[in-house]
């Protein structure tokens, strides 16, 4: 399993605003590679923050790379997934829609209801008592022959997966802007490291858009 990192920040390294609305960081030629990206993945995952926040779509927007998919024998849209402790995610959401597979990952205390709901239009993945547990949902998804995963969000998933060790690249857009707040998310919130931080290699730096984007690999640990 590969596991892509991929995020917009703030010149100042917010994900967004102290509101947690989705906020445009990327330009057009961001949105375009974010685009390439998804279209070679295999999976697309996202925190519940950020369906709650965004309730973003994730899927590829360009039709000639949904094509390209399809030639090769794949799905037009790689699979979308949900980490989502308690089963939060609303059954109207824009991921649970016809366009891709969802998997939704859920912790033993998701209630039964929840479940139910949730069952109907996704694929139900069980790890964890209280929280979802990062390794054993991976585990899952590997077996649900989900090679290529690209992680968009949020802050508090992001630190999570470099807490377990599950991340290979980062991929950070820095646009031109600053948006502050102590309460805004950054892009890798939950507790932080106070030591054995996750060291990264910078594989390249390009221009793009107004910004620049940053390509790490991540240590092994
Ligand atoms: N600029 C960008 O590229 C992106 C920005 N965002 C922004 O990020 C914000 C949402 O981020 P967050 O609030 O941090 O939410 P998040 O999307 O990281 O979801 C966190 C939630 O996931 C659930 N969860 C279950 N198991 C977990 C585990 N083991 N570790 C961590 N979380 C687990 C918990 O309910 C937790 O509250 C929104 O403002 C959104 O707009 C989100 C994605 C990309
Ligand atoms: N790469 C990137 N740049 C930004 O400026 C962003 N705001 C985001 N957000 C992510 O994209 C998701 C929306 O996806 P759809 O357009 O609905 O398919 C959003 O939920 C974030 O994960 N990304």
């Amino acid at each position: 399993m590969h596991v892509v990192v991929n995020a917009a920040v703030s010149a100042d390294g917010k994900l967004s605003s102290r509101r947690r609305e989705q906020l445009a960081i990327s330009g057009a030629d961001d949105f375009a590679r974010v685009d390439q990206v998804r279209a070679a993945s295999d999976a697309i995952v996202v925190g519940v923050g950020t369906v709650l926040a965004d309730d973003p779509h994730l899927t590829v927007k360009d039709e000639d790379l949904r094509e390209q998919r399809r030639e090769d024998g794949r799905p037009p849209n790689p699979a979308r997934v949900v980490v989502d402790s308690n089963g939060r995610t609303p059954t109207d959401a824009e991921i649970l829609d016809d366009e891709a597979a969802t998997y939704v990952c859920l912790s033993e205390a998701a209630p039964v209801d929840r479940r139910a709901d949730l069952a109907d239009r996704a694929e139900l993945i069980t790890a964890g008592d209280e929280r979802v547990d990062l390794l054993r949902a991976f585990a899952a998804l590997r077996e649900a022959g989900l090679e290529r995963i690209m992680v968009e969000g949020g802050g508090e998933l992001i630190f999570s997966l470099f807490e377990a060790g599950l991340v290979d690249e980062l991929r950070t857009f820095v646009g031109p802007n600053v948006i502050g707040g102590r309460d805004a998310p950054t892009l890798a919130d939950g507790e932080g490291f106070v030591a054995d931080f996750p060291t990264l290699d910078l594989e390249s730096v390009d221009r793009l858009d107004d910004g620049v984007l940053l390509t790490w690999r991540v240590d092994e640990r």
